[in-house]
């Protein structure tokens, strides 16, 4: 509920004669007016004050243990249960207990919940601790463990904007790793952080870490798996922890960070991964543990090797020297390789450099291709060993199926070989012309210029369906998911004007389901309001969701459309998710209404599907 419905139920207003708006008036408040006014609203003595500005996200924090959380206990650092609310409701950079206390926030999301500080966007960040137990050294998790995550996040992920899960950094990158792949058409960001010095101690990481990571997940839609440490957001299958003595505990060696956070949080859009699919979110809780790392070293024996591939195993990640090198003059170990994979065990070739690729370009990395190993190009080692599990776990793929997948980018964990595939801005015709007549030739302007441009030239290309442009503009580098200058994406026109040709085309293409624009409408709001029965049907394929906030002021509008006898409005909110059940303002619900006029009852039953009644 927005902090207007939690102040409605204790303040004066409760007297305003709501019989006196009539359902003509509620059915012209657009929706996102009602959820503006809302979120814009604060209490201070009892009285509602409005700021045109301020917004409300909700992110759901999964406390699964680490540093973060603990304390000494003879002389050693362990966990310490239900103790992190506690002390973050005394943090004033993490609790804004005042606002809490005027919004009623706990006695409507219960007393997990803490709300940040105003950000400097204006966005009221709340957030719901779900802590574990019993709390875990990063050291004892399993793949079990990812599993209860990957669950936990599925099971919440209609109720909240963002997650950040709280955890160890010894294991986070394999966790990361995992987590990426086994959340499949991820729309939302899901961030993991930590720290080296818990959270109680005065000189500590944590309460950086947590706050970065929570403004992150509030208020950007990073369609990735992350992970926040030291000012920087990373991807989370492309790091590595690499110092235990330093708050600057994680590299990313072969991708540069998706965000940094100094005096401004900056996110580089250009990195971030884009989605690509019409499919709903899911995860993928079957992980293969037969699976496992195996470092070279020079004297390394083939009995060791033939130990280690012997089964159940099925999937190795073999960690060489340089580029992808192995020993050329050891036909024992090659022997041992090439039985293995001619077994079916998929062994993926990854350097035991910290940066770099694999590539064949020495005689010693083309033998260990020839007996069948699979490049893994600039994978980390935990990033590979992740995968494996994953795709090996794909009951319903056949041996070269997996190791295609195996070869293939699917989350962004490799960089893809971009030969011959990349246009430079110089090809793009268009906006060569436009540079000349301002004349401006540095690629930054260049960029600048296109960056500004492109958004408002892909939303005039979504207003008119035009798939042939959104794709020229894309070649040129645009990022189709940004939006214009009210944040309206050219996926919340297309949306609007019912291309459904061109909504598809988005989705497939990088736009967000879930962008917001200034008024904190979604496409799917937007499909709604101008009734594109289609869209609202494909962007529900594609995870599309009413917020809980638009979920408890629908009522309204809902007994709107049945007051008017307009079974169409109901049917497009029933098919966007809306819960015809739900009371509006009078605590009558859209059916109630219905049943009142009886004439209505009659004459239209028999269109609406009596499922929806
Ligand atoms: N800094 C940490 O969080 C280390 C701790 N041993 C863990 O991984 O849980």
């Amino acid at each position: 509920m927005s902090s207007l419905g939690r102040a409605l139920s204790q303040t004066s207003l409760q007297q305003i004669e709501f019989n006196d708006i009539s359902p003509t008036a509620t059915l012209q408040r657009h929706p996102s007016r009602m959820r503006r006014l809302s979120k814009c609203s604060s209490v201070e003595n009892g009285e509602l004050l409005t700021s045109p500005y301020a917004d409300e996200s909700r992110v759901l924090v999964i406390n699964t243990g680490g540093t973060i959380g603990m304390t000494l206990h003879d002389n050693v650092l362990a966990p310490e249960a239900n103790a992190l609310v506690q002390r973050l409701r005394k943090l004033p950079i993490l609790h804004d207990d005042l606002y809490a206390q005027q919004t009623r926030l706990h006695e409507y999301y219960g007393h997990e919940t803490l709300v940040l500080p105003l950000s400097k966007l204006n966005t009221r960040i709340i957030y719901t601790i779900q802590e574990y137990s019993p709390l875990l050294d990063s050291s004892n998790m399993t793949t079990d463990d990812w599993g209860r995550f990957g669950k936990d996040i599925e099971k919440n992920y209609e109720n909240y904007d963002g997650f950040v899960i709280l955890h160890g950094t010894d294991t986070m990158a394999y966790t990361a790793s995992a987590l990426s792949f086994m959340c499949e058409n991820l729309g939302k960001p899901i961030i993991l952080t930590g720290s080296q010095v818990p959270i109680y101690e005065l000189r500590n990481d944590g309460r950086d870490n947590l706050l970065g990571a929570l403004l992150i997940a509030g208020q950007f839609v990073i369609p990735e798996v992350c992970l926040y440490f030291y000012n920087k957001l990373y991807r989370g299958n492309r790091v590595t922890k690499v110092d235990a003595g330093s708050f600057n505990a994680f590299s990313s060696p072969n991708l540069a960070p998706l965000a940094t956070a100094e005096v401004d949080i900056k996110i580089n859009w250009d990195t971030v991964w884009r989605a690509n699919t019409t499919a709903k979110f899911q995860v993928r809780t079957e992980l293969n543990r037969n699976v496992g790392l195996l470092r070279l070293f020079p004297g390394i024996t083939a009995s060791t090797v033939r130990a280690f591939l012997q089964p159940p195993m099925q999937g190795v990640v073999l960690e060489t020297y340089g580029s992808g090198n192995g020993p050329d003059n050891r036909p024992d170990l090659l022997d041992e390789l090439k039985a293995a994979t001619d077994a079916g065990v998929i062994i993926m070739n990854c350097t035991q450099c910290l940066r770099g690729t694999v590539s064949a370009s020495y005689a010693t990395g083309m033998v260990l291709m020839d007996a069948g190993l699979i490049a893994g190009g600039d994978m980390t080692p935990e990033a590979a060993l992740s995968k494996l599990s994953y795709v090996l776990a794909k009951s319903e793929l056949g041996l070269d199926a997996k190791k295609k997948m195996m070869a293939e980018n699917l989350r962004g964990e490799m960089s893809a070989n971009l030969e011959g595939a990349k246009l430079s801005l110089s090809d793009s015709r268009f906006i060569q012309v436009i540079a000349k007549s301002l004349s401006i030739s540095c690629k930054e302007e260049l960029e600048a210029i296109r960056d500004v441009l492109t958004p408002p030239l892909a939303c005039a290309a979504a207003k008119i369906g035009d798939i042939d442009a959104l794709e020229a503009l894309k070649e040129m580098g645009s990022n189709l998911c940004l939006g214009d200058f009210d944040g309206r994406t050219p996926l919340h026109v297309a949306a609007c004007e019912g291309h459904f040709r061109a909504v598809e085309y988005l989705l497939g293409h990088g736009a967000s389901v879930h962008a917001k624009d200034r008024y904190g409408d979604t496409p799917l709001c937007n499909a709604v309001r101008f009734r594109q029965k289609d869209v609202v049907k494909l962007l529900r394929k594609t995870g599309a969701h009413f917020s809980r906030d638009q979920m408890e002021e629908a009522g309204t509008e809902l007994c709107s459309l049945a007051a008017s006898g307009d079974i169409e409005g109901l049917e497009i909110w029933s098919l966007a998710g809306a819960d015809l059940s739900k009371p509006g303002y009078d605590g009558k619900t859209a059916i109630q209404v219905v049943r009142f006029q009886e004439d209505f009852i009659f004459n239209t039953t028999a269109q609406f599907p009596k499922s929806h009644l």
